[in-house]
């Protein structure tokens, strides 16, 4: 996540519409081929050609790129796009990715439907629970952002109450309580079975963050992440 105070490059909406329906598609197909090579079973030369085709892609790729991270480039008004972002990136093939909708009555609920793959297995068949992890850090992270009081995670606290199995899921966050710049959220990941892992942290506007918008005497909110 980029936290980069500066605002982000001003793109027009045609553009923004333009880049997601570039980017959008070739990150998924590089998702797709990150599944395929996990479980392909096809005979050694047919790897050892596709390893050939999948590094001379990469070179052609290599011929320009960023110095760094992608951060929050790219933005329109005050949302800027976390394209890079491991959960949500719309850039990132790592990303699952996860696409939070608001949804229920809580202060700040967000709901996202997501199917893991056999990128994210940890026990055979079930759910690395550190992926878990990750997913509740972003969905709470992002109900405390809806909510309007948007802060890093302090701390997390996970409980693995039974497996969760790969394939089709539900991740849940909303706002628990705030008090100024600090926001307690909870969330849960929900199987075909019901909860599988529940989470409860704390979200802090970073000083620095608070200083900033004191020092701009911005009574607007902090620029929007997703
Ligand atoms: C211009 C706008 C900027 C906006 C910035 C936010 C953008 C995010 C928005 C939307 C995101 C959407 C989705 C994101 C999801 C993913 C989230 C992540 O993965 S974040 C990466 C992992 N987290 C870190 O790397 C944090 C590392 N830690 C820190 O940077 C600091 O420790 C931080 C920000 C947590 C606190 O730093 P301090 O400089 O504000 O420090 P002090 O003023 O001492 O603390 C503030 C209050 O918080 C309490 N506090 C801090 N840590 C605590 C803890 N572990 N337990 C309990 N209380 C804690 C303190 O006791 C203090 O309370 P008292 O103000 O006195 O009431």
């Amino acid at each position: 996540m980029s936290v980069n105070p500066d605002r982000p490059a001003e793109i027009t909406p045609e553009e923004l519409a333009a880049q997601t329906a570039l980017y959008a598609p070739f990150t998924q197909a590089v998702r797709e081929l990150v599944d395929a090579t996990i479980r392909t079973t096809v005979d050694p030369a047919t790897i050892r050609t596709a390893q050939a085709e999948v590094e001379a892609i990469t070179a052609r790729l290599r011929e320009e790129q960023l110095e760094g991270s992608l951060g929050a480039h790219f933005g329109h008004g005050r949302a800027r796009q976390p394209w890079g972002n491991t959960v949500v990136g719309l850039r990132n093939p790592v990303a699952p990715p996860l696409r939070p909708v608001p949804a229920g009555d809580r202060e700040g609920e967000v709901h996202a439907e997501v199917v893991l793959g056999a990128a994210y297995e940890g026990p055979p068949g079930l759910v690395h629970g550190g992926v878990s992890s990750l997913l509740l850090d972003q969905i709470l992270g992002t109900a405390a952002a809806a909510a309007g009081k948007p802060g890093m995670t302090a701390y997390l606290n996970l409980t693995y109450r039974r497996p969760t199995p790969l394939g089709p899921l539900r991740v849940e966050g909303w706002v628990d309580r705030s008090e100024g710049h600090k926001t307690w959220a909870r969330g849960h990941v929900v199987g075909p079975d019901g909860p599988t892992v529940e989470a409860e942290g704390l979200f802090v506007l970073p000083r620095w963050a608070r200083e900033l918008l004191a020092r701009r005497g911005d009574a607007e909110a902090p620029p929007a992440f997703e």
